[in-house]
């Protein structure tokens, strides 16, 4: 159930700005006409229920026009005069007429006919927009102060809801308040009694709609349902109480229309039923709020308007400026002193804008949100009275018991990421648990897992590049995984050789260092460059210009995107543009580095292998060297899921010199690896990396 438009309407403006009217939001500005105040009702459909009738047919009544009250919107036209008049300082009493006349020059510019109007009274004209609809009813109301200086004006029907204002001179503020003010009534509170407002107890036809509805008689007593009649017909009287006291009323036909009692306070309907709850439960209708009593639960309140489209992009104002909100305002010491507020709004978008509405005005760490049952295969309920007719008031209960915490951005639970885990645990994911490196020394150390960082690094010349390009070729043969490369110090046809030989296992020439080894043929090359293209996406900067890492990552998202690449090789991290900030320190524009690639990486489930040079090592035997030993930072080993050294023995004294040694010195996810060293031997013909079991 859902209070978005009432019956009859005027725009109520803010009393702040009067500017606000051409702005306002009609979800939360209009108000209803008080009937008590009409001579007759605006709307003369308003009569819903013919109780002479049965019920069925008495709620497919006949409307008495066949214009219904249709939802009030604006239609984007905004009728305010921009005209940029000078005000005249002082204004005798005599030139009211020369005001008015300027006036009503400006009306007739936007199409109001002015010649009945007179000023100190509201006027009803023919809408110049919709021409008051087929029965050409005078639905323009329009307001003019007695000094005739400034208008308001605005059409009753609702399917045109013009409305606007203007001025004879610019700046006429205080008769613009006026007309304002006067169209839209003061808001004044009034006291209401059931005598006034002509309310009666249900009679049998109501009471029997309701009980189609699930709700009984003795729900609908205690919470004061009663009905009022306009003419020969019916429509239901939902009454806000505080204290037993009546508040406000709100009014509801068969149709679904709904209207209100003008100018009373805003509050739950329902309020003193969560007097001292300690579990207080809003929703959203007050069909809602009774459907709730038949499940057993009478600590529960009905917002008063229904719900916004949509959640406000804008802070939550200060209370005072909270107008769509002051019965949550209004009652705050009940809500304080509850311990869970368990939000059971629609299902649909409004209902869930309204709980996020309610959430962050109550604090959302004490909220609950209901989710409600299947009512068929596919359809969720779409309320608690829903649930009700369909389901039962068993099935409410349960709903509002397994009630859920009211979900805190960036807090969670594990229960919210079951599905992944679930799919972690049964490896479902694909290579969650990491993809084997191709040389089966090594699997046991390092395996390749999506979304982490590599950092390989090793003494210049130690074959770090190669045995990266190595290891790609290999997830390629293996996974069929697809690269970027930003390689900054390949020449491109030189790493597209390196590729082909590693992948055709030839060499790319016949010359000395192939030895006897016969190159590949055309026919290879040409196969290995479909390969290549399929297998391998360069980023590289066109002119001279070092690419920095933003631009690197974007261009690697776009790869991702595009190409489904897994992979990213950045070679080396001292050829990227570092544009470091002058108050920015090494460590500290390194860290924020390995955190955006981190961020790619885990975002796009890419892994990134990052090339680092070690510092210049002072006194150097030789040896491998240590992670620490990058230049730059700690921070590479700190934030890297892997750290790797590639270190090459060069000494044919001390050993074989193809022997490659992967030093695997830091790895962050167990399932992937271990510390550990793998010897690998290096085919220098082809590039290829073969385990070492010498
Ligand atoms: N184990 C090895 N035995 C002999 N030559 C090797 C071995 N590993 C790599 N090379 C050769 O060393 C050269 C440099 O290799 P690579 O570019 O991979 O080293 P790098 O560590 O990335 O160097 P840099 O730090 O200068 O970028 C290549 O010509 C490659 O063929």
């Amino acid at each position: 159930m859902r209070f978005r438009y009432p019956h009859a309407v005027i725009p109520l403006l803010s009393s702040s700005s009067s500017s606000n009217f051409f702005t306002m939001n009609t979800q939360t500005l209009f108000y209803s006409i008080p009937f008590s105040n009409l001579k007759k009702p605006l709307f003369p459909q308003t009569h819903r229920f013919q109780p002479k009738r049965g019920i069925f047919t008495v709620f497919c009544a006949k409307r008495s026009s066949k214009y219904p009250p249709p939802p009030l919107k604006t239609n984007g036209y905004h009728g305010a005069s921009t005209a940029n008049v000078p005000r005249p300082v002082h204004l005798e009493e005599n030139n009211v007429e020369m005001q008015f006349a300027i006036l009503k020059k400006k009306l007739e510019i936007v199409g109001i006919e002015t010649g009945i109007c007179v000023p100190g009274q509201y006027n009803h004209l023919l809408c110049p927009k919709c021409q008051g609809g087929d029965t050409v009813e005078k639905s323009l109301s329009i307001y003019i102060p007695p000094d005739g200086g400034s208008a308001a004006w605005v059409c009753f029907r609702g399917k045109c809801g013009w409305k606007g204002s203007t001025q004879a001179f610019a700046g006429s503020s205080s008769s613009y308040s006026t007309a304002m003010n006067q169209l839209i009534p003061a808001k004044k509170k009034r006291q209401l009694n059931e005598e006034d407002l002509q309310l009666e107890p249900l009679c049998n036809e109501l009471v029997a709609y309701f009980s189609e509805r699930l709700i009984s008689n003795e729900t609908l007593h205690r919470n004061g349902v009663m009905q009022r009649k306009y003419d020969d017909q019916i429509v239901i009287a939902f009454t806000y109480r505080r204290n037993r006291a009546l508040i406000s009323c709100k009014y509801r036909d068969i149709n679904k229309n709904f209207w209100q009692e003008a100018n009373t306070e805003k509050i739950f309907y329902g309020l003193d039923d969560i007097v001292g709850e300690s579990d207080v439960i809003i929703v959203e209708g007050e069909m809602d709020k009774l459907a709730m009593e038949e499940a057993g639960f009478r600590n529960c309140v009905s917002v008063p308007d229904g719900a916004p489209p949509s959640v406000s992009s804008k802070e939550v104002p200060p209370e005072e400026k909270d107008a769509k909100y002051q019965y949550l305002w209004n009652c705050k010491d009940e809500l304080k002193q509850a311990s869970r507020i368990i939000i059971a709004t629609d299902g649909d978008a409004p209902g869930q804008a309204l709980a996020e509405e309610l959430a962050r005005r109550i604090g959302k760490e004490k909220c609950w949100r209901v989710r409600w049952p299947k009512k068929g295969k596919s359809d969720d309920c779409k309320d608690a009275n829903e649930v009700l007719m369909y389901l039962g008031p068993d099935a409410l209960k349960e709903a509002i018991e397994n009630a859920e915490l009211y979900p805190i951005r960036g807090l969670f639970n594990f229960r919210d990421y079951f599905d992944e885990i679930d799919a972690y645990y049964h490896q479902t994911l694909g290579y969650d648990t990491g993809l084997p490196t191709g040389w089966n020394n090594l699997n046991g150390l390092y395996n390749v897992v999506p979304g982490e960082l590599t950092i390989v690094t090793g003494v210049p010349n130690s074959g770090k590049s190669e045995w990266i390009d190595a290891l790609l070729c290999n997830l390629n043969q293996s996974a069929g995984w697809k690269f970027a490369l930003c390689s900054m110090e390949n020449k491109v046809r030189e790493h597209a050789r390196k590729l082909l030989e590693k992948h055709m296992k030839k060499p790319f020439f016949n010359s000395r260092y192939a030895e006897d080894v016969k190159r590949m043929s055309l026919e290879e090359y040409e196969q290995g460059k479909v390969w290549l293209s399929d297998t391998f996406y360069l980023i590289r900067c066109e002119d001279d210009a070092l690419p920095n890492i933003k631009w690197v990552l974007d261009l690697a998202k776009a790869a991702v995107l595009r190409y489904g690449v897994r992979g990213l090789v950045i070679d080396p991290y001292n050829e990227l543009d570092h544009q470091r900030s002058p108050n920015q320190t090494e460590t500290e524009y390194v860290s924020q580095m390995l955190t955006m690639i981190k961020r790619f990486a885990q975002h796009h489930g890419c892994h990134v292998w990052f090339v680092a040079h070690p510092r210049q090592l002072q006194n150097w035997n030789g040896g491998a060297p240590n992670l620490y030993d990058i230049s730059g930072s700690a921070h590479f080993i700190n934030k890297c899921d892997n750290g790797i050294v590639i270190h090459r023995n060069r000494d044919p004294e001390a050993g074989p010199i193809d022997q490659v040694k992967v030093c695997v010195r830091k790895v962050r996810n167990k399932v992937a690896g271990t510390i550990g060293e793998a010897t690998l031997s290096y085919n220098r013909i082809t590039g290829e990396y073969y385990e070492d079991d010498r």
